[in-house]
């Protein structure tokens, strides 16, 4: 999953990946050169009384330490930007299949576990391939390098280089391998967490008012102390790894200096040494790249499902750029399951709304109201019959189009953060303050927005559930498209503010088709047809008057609204 994720995103970097390469293996080579200059410089130089000697290769030892530290200097200012560049790429990429999520695959993955690929685990991902673009060119030449130069100088003596490498090598794949599981599991943590905070953050109202402030304190203590656990058995591991390479690092120089004492010269025997600390230093940062490694394969999962995951909405091959029946709607035999759900939410629903009428639809809570409006703006789609617009089924339909002439106000209204006038220019930029002011006033909103620079904060948070209701049919009204469906959402207006709004709303709406969701009979009865709907079928359809004749549901609807 890793490799697969990075071998895509590295691809369009291949050039600068290739500099880098070079200049890595131009600053490994001089690393190993180094040892070897300084075994001549001890042996023929200093123990030789040879001062021209040892000015001579002082200065080309300086002169190879500055090409070395210039060489791996630019090598990481590369790397790091090459991995910044994967980083912000892999996040635009999961940003943009976000948006193409359907409802159901949203809900699946949770709006917690999304915002904590996108950020988080692309972060672990550009964090590898930070250090992966560092190690991985010098380690094995390193490795190998040494080895070599080690063998031409004394053979018997690098045996103990031969046999230290492979030890180093298997005792640090041990920990590692113990890394793997603790790593998925650390991902699961941190949404979790993230999910719970969340929970805790926006539903602070309900924990107050249900004083469950402890029980909300013990449940994230849990999921905090779950993951610091965690995080210290992954620590603990981690520490071996150190304590492990200097242990191997003092055994093998003893040895060295033990077998090589009456074999080699001085300089020689330093250089050994060297040697030495070279491989332990290489293998040890390989190990440290390789240690996080679990962890980002986990994270590369991760986001791999998400970008992988089937689109919520196959655009149509051939879109369909013309409406042969304007603002006609028309559901015929629509079903649909919730993802996830056992019970069909609609079985069978037709629904035909005409131009410059008004279509209700009403019926008990949960009976499917809310989810054959949906079917509309494609929301969702039908997974049985067809959704018509204008005459063209909605899958066929440019979704350009479709957004254009279907404008769909929600149960729940959703503010974005920024001022009146931004919120209500959301979905028409070019709309001007005169328009502004005019939806403020159909949408009855007048009487709380004074400045159209009022904040307003995340969520609409800062007005009542009855203002945001108003703003967002304001925002909805000012793209004046063809069909407007509003789905139940006066309900937390006052009987004369809804009244008026219903007035107001007629007027400005004259000509468009315009389908209400209601829960109150008072709300349907003056509308040109109303559907019934029951445990997701329609129960009835007609007039206010033939429906009061005809259909036991919506007779028992209205009777069990009447006052008492
Ligand atoms: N996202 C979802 N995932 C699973 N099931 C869902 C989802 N949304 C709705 N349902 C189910 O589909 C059915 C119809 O829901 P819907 O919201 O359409 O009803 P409604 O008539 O609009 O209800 P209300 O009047 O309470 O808003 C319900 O049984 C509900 O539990």
């Amino acid at each position: 999953m890793l490799i697969r994720l990075l071998r895509a995103h590295l691809l369009p970097h291949r050039r600068t990946l290739a500099v880098l390469a070079v200049l890595q293996t131009v600053q490994t080579l001089a690393l190993l050169y180094l040892p070897a200059l300084n075994a001549a410089l001890i042996d023929d130089g200093v123990l030789k009384g040879d001062l021209e000697h040892v000015f001579r290769l002082g200065g080309a030892m300086l002169a190879v330490t500055l090409a070395q530290a210039a060489g791996a200097a630019v090598a990481i200012r590369l790397a790091s930007r090459t991995a910044t560049a994967v980083g912000r790429d892999v996040r635009s990429e999961v940003f943009a299949k976000v948006q193409e999520l359907s409802g159901g695959q949203l809900a699946r993955f949770g709006t917690s576990s999304l915002v904590t690929r996108t950020v988080h685990d692309v972060q672990q991902v550009q964090q590898f391939t930070l250090s992966a673009c560092v190690v991985l060119v010098p380690v094995p030449i390193m490795c190998v390098g040494a080895v070599a130069l080690a063998l031409g100088h004394d053979a018997p003596l690098s045996a103990t280089l031969l046999v230290m490498t492979p030890l180093l090598g298997g005792a640090l794949a041990l920990v590692v391998r113990g890394l793997r599981p603790l790593s998925s599991a650390t991902q699961q943590g941190v949404d979790t967490t993230n999910r719970i905070l969340r929970e805790q953050i926006t539903g602070v109202r309900v924990i107050r008012a249900f004083v469950r402030e402890e029980h909300e304190r013990l449940r994230f203590e849990a999921a905090n102390r779950g993951l610091a656990d965690l995080a210290v058995r992954a620590g603990r591991l981690q520490t071996l790894l150190l304590p492990l390479s200097t242990a191997l690092v003092n055994v093998f120089s003893v040895a060295v200096v033990w077998f090589g004492a009456g074999r080699v010269g001085a300089g020689e025997l330093i250089a050994f040494l060297a040697y030495l600390t070279q491989i332990v230093t290489a293998v040890t940062s390989g190990m440290f790249v390789l240690m996080t490694m679990p962890r980002a394969e986990a994270c590369a999962a991760r986001i791999r499902e998400v970008l992988d995951a089937e689109e919520g909405f196959a655009p149509p091959a051939v879109p369909v750029r013309a409406l042969p029946a304007k603002g006609r709607v028309e559901v015929s035999a629509a079903s649909f399951t919730h993802p996830g759900s056992l019970t069909p939410a609609l079985r069978g629903v037709d629904l035909v709304a005409r131009p410059g009428q008004t279509t209700a639809v009403i019926g008990p809570t949960g009976s499917g109201k809310s989810t054959l409006l949906a079917l509309v703006p494609r929301l969702f789609d039908a997974t049985g019959g067809q959704v018509l617009v204008g005459g063209v089924d909605v899958r066929e339909l440019d979704p350009a189009l479709l957004s254009a002439t279907v404008t769909l106000v929600p149960q729940r209204p959703f503010l974005f953060s920024g001022t009146v006038a931004s919120t209500l220019r959301y979905g028409t930029p070019q709309a001007t303050d005169a328009e502004l002011w005019h939806a403020l006033e159909v949408a009855q909103a007048r009487d709380f927005v004074r400045r159209l620079d009022h904040p307003v904060t995340q969520g609409g948070a800062n007005l009542s559930g009855g203002q945001r209701q108003r703003l967002t049919i304001a925002r909805a009204l000012l793209r004046r498209p063809l069909i407007y469906l509003f789905d139940d959402c006066f309900s937390a207006l006052d009987h004369d503010t809804e009244a008026a709004l219903r007035a107001a709303l007629a007027e400005e709406t004259r000509g468009a088709t315009v389908v209400i969701v209601a829960q109150r009979v008072s709300a349907v009865m003056a509308a040109d047809h109303v559907v019934v709907m029951d445990a997701g079928r329609v129960a009835g359809a007609g007039t206010h008057a033939e429906l009061l004749r005809d259909s036991g549901v919506y007779r028992e609807i209205a009777l069990s609204q009447e006052p008492a």
